[in-house]
């Protein structure tokens, strides 16, 4: 068994494209759109986040009326521009990641949607920077919302800190969780290169499933979002 690279974690493209075509794509912001487009002919463009996943996290953000949120793995932006057409105009997203080119590719997309005043882009490793939020104790609790979709053996790491910046009651969502489905496949069918990953993966979702701190959700859309809400 070999991940489909085409069909998400549904396995079958047939059934992702139904999903796609029925109910996101029809609802989904030009500007979202844009970079989607501009993905297709960016190397590693299909790094961006899913966008049926991406329908799931904009409810989730206005349920939750997140106003302030962190993003963590930034690319081209697709989820970030998300976040930013997902809360009040008020609203703020520090968002980290050392790949500013990545980056500019969505700006203009940001820009043309008018919600470029949200964003605090921080060309950055992410573990500093939530380090030095950690040093004002007023950071902690005060965000709404986190998103990571970056390095994934650094997922414990940023959420042993996301823990502290998110208040009770709000949400951290972890992209990539069942990575291509590779999770649940005998060892001898993971290739070579979705191995370290895979490994990084199991790791991460069954420390999350015994953190008492967390009630969890392990969506099977996109790639795997694991949703966690901050309990205590
Ligand atoms: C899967 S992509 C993110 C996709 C993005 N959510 C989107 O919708 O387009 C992963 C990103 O994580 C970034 N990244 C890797 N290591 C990182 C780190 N230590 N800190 C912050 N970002 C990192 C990479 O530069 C890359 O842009």
């Amino acid at each position: 068994m070999t991940a489909n690279k085409n069909a998400s974690i549904l396995q079958t493209e047939d059934l992702t494209k139904y999903i796609l075509e029925t109910s996101v794509y029809p609802r989904e912001a030009e500007t979202l759109k844009d970079i989607r487009n501009a993905n297709e002919s960016y190397p590693m463009g299909f790094m961006g986040t899913a966008p049926d996943a991406g329908q799931l996290m904009a409810i989730l953000l206005k349920l939750l009326n997140a106003k302030k949120t962190i993003e963590v793995g930034v690319f081209t932006g697709y989820s970030l521009l998300l976040t930013a057409l997902s809360i009040p105009h008020d609203g703020k997203i520090i968002a980290v990641d050392p790949d500013r080119k990545a980056y500019e590719i969505g700006l203009p997309s940001i820009k043309k949607a008018g919600v470029e005043h949200k964003i605090d882009y921080i060309e950055s490793q992410a573990l500093p920077v939530l380090d030095k939020l950690l040093e004002n104790p007023s950071n902690d609790g005060n965000f709404d919302f986190a998103f990571v979709d970056a390095d994934k053996h650094n997922y414990w790491n940023y959420h042993e800190r996301l823990i502290k910046l998110v208040k009770i009651g709000g949400l951290i969502i972890y992209d990539n969780t069942l990575w291509g489905g590779t999770v649940a496949f005998p060892e001898e069918a993971v290739l070579d290169h979705q191995r370290k990953v895979r490994q990084d993966a199991l790791a991460f979702n069954e420390a999350i499933a015994s953190d008492t701190r967390v009630e969890i959700c392990l969506a099977s859309i996109g790639d795997g979002f694991t949703i966690c809400r901050r309990a205590h």
